[in-house]
């Protein structure tokens, strides 16, 4: 198998779905007759491939074609200000990029934002999802054991506000369980990629002023989910909490939780091996 590396693998669309026109930026991984989204979390500098870096090669390896998809506003996609919910936005954005790809059918594996959005998706437009992972996200709405918003979002929306390295590290540290894995590099990275895209940053703060609720409560349409799904969560996750995960699973039927212990909110990074192979299993039985 030839290097996935981020260049070889960019692509952009130009996107219509009804009034929403936009140019979309995504990774387009290996080849296959399933494919697999992946769905990038709201942190400042995030993007399909800083999220799912560790998570793409297995994937590919084992036949799947993987696209990872640059929500509006964030990484080299088109900025937007979202008055209404972010989550149904990325929805009809990845609704809006399959139709050109000619993808009928998609599993989708969504990080935090990307598990909301992956949620409204499936309520959208159930016949085309094949199976759902949620990691740390999949609905918004208040925990009933947690002060909301979290320490973790509150660090988010900080560093949205004051994008420093200072204010970077912080949030990034408060990420994972061990922060020892974090390296200059990485941290260097998530700054270049965040300052690069002022724009996505003002508008970012401009959509949480005009609608602090930018991802809404599904709750009360989980049951509507007919996609088997697998909800994955870190145990010390501290911006969204592990509380979100047993509302998921006690509202989509056909549904299953691992929690790791010792894991903050980026399992897909911290727990790298074993989350690849539950996901590879989830999604060849
Ligand atoms: O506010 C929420 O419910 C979602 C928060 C969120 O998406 C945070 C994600 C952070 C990352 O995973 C990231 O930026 O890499």
């Amino acid at each position: 198998m030839t290097a996935l590396t981020e260049a070889s693998t960019s692509r952009f669309a130009r996107i219509r779905e009804g009034e929403l026109e936009l140019n979309i930026h995504y990774n387009d991984c290996g080849q296959g007759t399933e494919t697999v989204v992946m769905l990038h979390g709201s942190g400042p500098g995030a993007s399909g491939w800083a999220n799912f870096n560790r998570n793409i090669e297995p994937l590919v390896v084992a036949g799947f074609r993987v696209i990872l998809l640059d929500c509006p506003g964030w990484s080299k996609s088109d900025s937007i200000v979202c008055e209404g919910s972010r989550s149904d936005l990325n929805a009809r954005v990845l609704k809006g990029l399959m139709d050109p790809l000619d993808l009928d059918r998609v599993h989708i594996l969504g990080n935090s934002m990307g598990g909301h959005s992956a949620v409204a998706f499936a309520l959208s437009w159930p016949e085309r999802v094949g199976r759902l992972v949620l990691m740390g996200g999949g609905t918004g709405g208040a925990s009933p054991f947690v002060p909301m918003p979290t320490e973790g979002i509150k660090l988010l929306q900080g560093l949205y506000r004051e994008p420093t390295i200072d204010n970077l590290k912080k949030m990034m540290n408060v990420f994972v369980f061990d922060p020892s894995d974090l390296t200059e590099e990485l941290f260097q990275a998530r700054l270049d990629n965040m300052l690069a895209r002022r724009d996505h940053l003002d508008n970012f703060v401009k959509s949480l002023a005009i609608n602090p609720k930018q991802f809404p409560d599904f709750s009360p349409r989980l049951a509507e989910i007919k996609a088997e799904t697998l909800v994955i969560w870190g145990r010390n996750d501290r911006f969204v909490p592990m509380d979100t995960g047993l509302r998921l699973v006690a509202g989509i039927p056909n549904s299953e939780l691992h929690v790791f212990n010792n894991c903050g909110h980026w399992a897909q990074w911290e727990h790298a091996d074993k989350f690849n192979r539950m996901v590879l299993d989830f999604l060849s039985h």
